[in-house]
């Protein structure tokens, strides 16, 4: 984006699945199985039939008796007025990666395929990669394989006159199931799931308990393409309804009207012109919602699934309506004071609040005892505990945007939303609470991938997209501006240089503030925090709120340290002392507080 303009009404671009030509990778030995060519999957769910391990898993259907499990054409295409585009044999393949009996071999193109359309099942703990990179294992763990509740004793009292809200167990208890992805990629590209070592080998509950507990990105992308069109929330939801065979089939049974709506408000946002309409042969009524027209096929049909006839005014139900179940990474809002972070933090917006040049900054970050944010640079490195994990994401509420380098983005994979109870997505509404993610990237590092967190966190309503800052020269094509305007971010170009030819803050700074953010909380990774905490930018920084972790990292960490600095006599000094410095145990974690800023650079803010 040019940092002035705010056009952004793309359409949305969809990334073509990749190819392999099915060669064996260099160096890796053959397999029992002939490997050369990857095994298909609908072969490989003959094969689990075949010895008896599929459970009750159908066989195959032939063109002969497809009955609605196999359609007969390729995937990506669909029949005319289908708002769906599934891949052959979806439900059965999503039942084989849901149970991962066996270890299954598939090609790229197979699992870029299918695996949106499995990931609710799934939360990923952890990646690694070989040191060339031509192969990289993910590992994930069923999602379910927390408890939904916190035991009773936890729970703070309820105010008097609230009854306590009804809460369902887990089906089957927690579920530890997990598996291991692992891609090779270079001339050969082959998947391979299995389950891990650790892992039971069943699910405690169905693959429908799992659908009903998150929705998966393939059902929700059929929904963000018909949100973009322009139609009303209610009026997709109807038209999907219309299909419920395709709906089950890619695992959307339990897809709702808030989740429909969740999806439209991104793009909503950001076009808020547009004057929403119902499908054709469709119309909204008052009290009735979405219906089919009487015009449609001669009858006045009201969709079964809409909202449900007003009841009088006095008739209502005087109980608030049961908050929808919350997605499991929901963290419960803090029951202890976080009140020592306040001096610190931006002040809230008011109405009347004035535009300034620079958005306020607190830099944010975990560190060891020695200093080290991360193990290596390019592996994500736990160092909060619970209770400083929840103070982050509140310390993100409080931001208008969040940014990291890219070199944290390629490591980590960040969402880099707020997960607290209340924000939107997680019991809010819209996009409550949800800072802008913003990814320092002056080269075009980041593949920018719809399987990305980021991105599958705005498709889910669950944060918004990022804003990639770029230098001019970055290699930003059509495909790369318009898929990453789809979702809702930007790239945002920024021209002005320091003397190592590095992007000047204060004009990546300037950009985010002539955009709207009056706060920015900066996280990392290294390079950033240490190219902040020189006297060239201490300006810029009001606060710092460090977690501290009692841990030493080692040599090898990722370290945070800014440029030694010299006394007028030519000795050593300190590099930086934050000032009114507060601080304060949180579980296992210190949080250091300061203030770094001397004197106030914001336009019209009081010296
Ligand atoms: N514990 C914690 O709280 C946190 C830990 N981390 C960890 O930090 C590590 C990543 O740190 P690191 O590798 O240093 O990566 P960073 O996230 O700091 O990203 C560095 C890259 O960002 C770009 N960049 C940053 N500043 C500028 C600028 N002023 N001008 C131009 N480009 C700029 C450069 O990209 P280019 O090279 O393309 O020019 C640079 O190489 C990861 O292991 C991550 O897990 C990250 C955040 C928080
Ligand atoms: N506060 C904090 N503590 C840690 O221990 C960390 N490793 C980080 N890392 C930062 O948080 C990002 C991950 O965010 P999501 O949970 O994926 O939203 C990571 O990219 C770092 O910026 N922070």
């Amino acid at each position: 984006m040019d940092h002035a303009s705010h056009a952004r009404k793309a359409q949305p671009h969809i990334e073509s699945p990749r190819r392999c030509n099915g060669r064996r990778p260099p160096g890796r030995p053959p397999q029992s199985e002939d490997t050369s060519t990857p095994v298909d999957l609908t072969g490989a769910l003959e094969k689990q039939a075949q010895r008896g391990n599929a459970n009750d898993l159908p066989r195959p259907h032939s063109a002969a008796n497809n009955t609605g499990g196999v359609e007969p054409r390729p995937p990506g295409r669909k029949p005319a007025d289908s708002l769906f585009d599934i891949p052959p044999n979806l439900s059965r393949i999503r039942r084989l990666l849901f149970e991962c009996n066996d270890p299954i071999e598939i090609t790229q193109e197979e699992f870029d395929t299918y695996w949106p359309f499995i990931d609710n099942v799934w939360v990923k703990q952890r990646s690694n990669a070989s040191k060339e990179g031509l192969c990289t294992s993910d590992y994930y763990m069923c999602r379910l394989r927390r408890p939904t509740h916190r035991p009773s004793e936890t729970r703070p009292p309820l105010p008097e006159g609230k009854r306590p809200r009804k809460k369902r167990s887990r089906e089957g208890g927690t579920c530890n199931f997990q598996i291991k992805v692992v891609r090779f990629e270079g001339a050969y590209s082959a998947v391979t799931i299995s389950r891990t070592p650790g892992s039971d080998s069943t699910h405690t509950h169905d693959l429908d308990y799992s659908d009903r507990v998150k929705r998966n990105s393939g059902v929700m992308e059929f929904v963000r393409r018909e949100s973009v069109k322009g139609y009303l929330p209610s009026s997709i939801y109807a038209k999907f309804q219309e299909e419920p065979e395709k709906l089950n089939e890619a695992g959307g049974r339990s897809l709702t009207v808030t989740d429909v709506r969740n999806v439209a408000a991104k793009w909503r946002i950001q076009n808020p012109e547009v004057q929403l309409v119902p499908h054709e042969g469709y119309e909204y009524q008052k009290g009735q919602g979405i219906i089919k027209s009487a015009t449609a096929n001669g009858i006045n049909e009201t969709s079964q699934l809409q909202p449900q006839p007003q009841l009088p005014s006095q008739m209502q139900p005087t109980l608030p309506a049961p908050s929808p179940q919350l997605p499991p990474d929901t963290l419960a809002f803090p029951q202890f004071s976080l009140e020592f972070l306040e001096p610190y933090l931006p002040t809230l917006p008011t109405h009347h609040s004035e535009k300034s040049e620079f958005p306020h900054v607190t830099l944010s970050y975990a560190t060891s005892m020695d200093s080290k944010i991360s193990l290596r640079a390019g592996m994500q490195t736990v160092l909060s505990g619970p209770e400083a994990k929840v103070m982050t994401h509140y310390l993100r509420s409080r931001h208008d945007a969040i940014l990291i380098g890219v070199g944290t983005v390629l490591a980590d994979n960040p969402g880099l939303n707020c997960r607290l109870e209340g924000a939107g997505g997680f019991g809010g509404l819209g996009r409550m609470w949800q800072p802008r993610p913003v990814v320092i990237d002056p080269t075009g590092r980041w593949p920018i991938h719809p399987d990305d967190r980021m991105l599958r966190t705005a498709v889910e309503g669950k944060g918004r997209a990022p804003w990639v800052v770029v230098s001019p020269g970055a290699p930003i094509n059509s495909d790369r501006l318009m898929m990453l305007k789809g979702y809702g971010g930007d790239f945002l170009r920024i021209v002005e240089y320091n003397r190592d030819w590095r992007l000047r803050w204060e004009a990546i700074l300037r950009a985010l503030a002539s955009e709207g953010i009056k706060s920015v909380m900066i996280e990392g990774g290294g390079t950033v925090l240490n190219e902040l905490l020189n006297p060239e930018y201490t300006n810029f920084i009001d606060s710092i709120i460090v977690t501290v972790a009692p841990t030493y990292l080692g040599h090898g960490g990722v370290g945070v340290s800014p440029e030694s600095k010299l006394d007028p006599q030519g000795n050593p000094n300190a590099a930086l002392n934050p000032r009114d410095v507060k601080w304060t145990p949180l579980g296992q974690n210190v949080i250091m507080c300061g203030k770094i800023r001397l004197q106030d650079m914001r336009a019209g803010a009081p010296p």
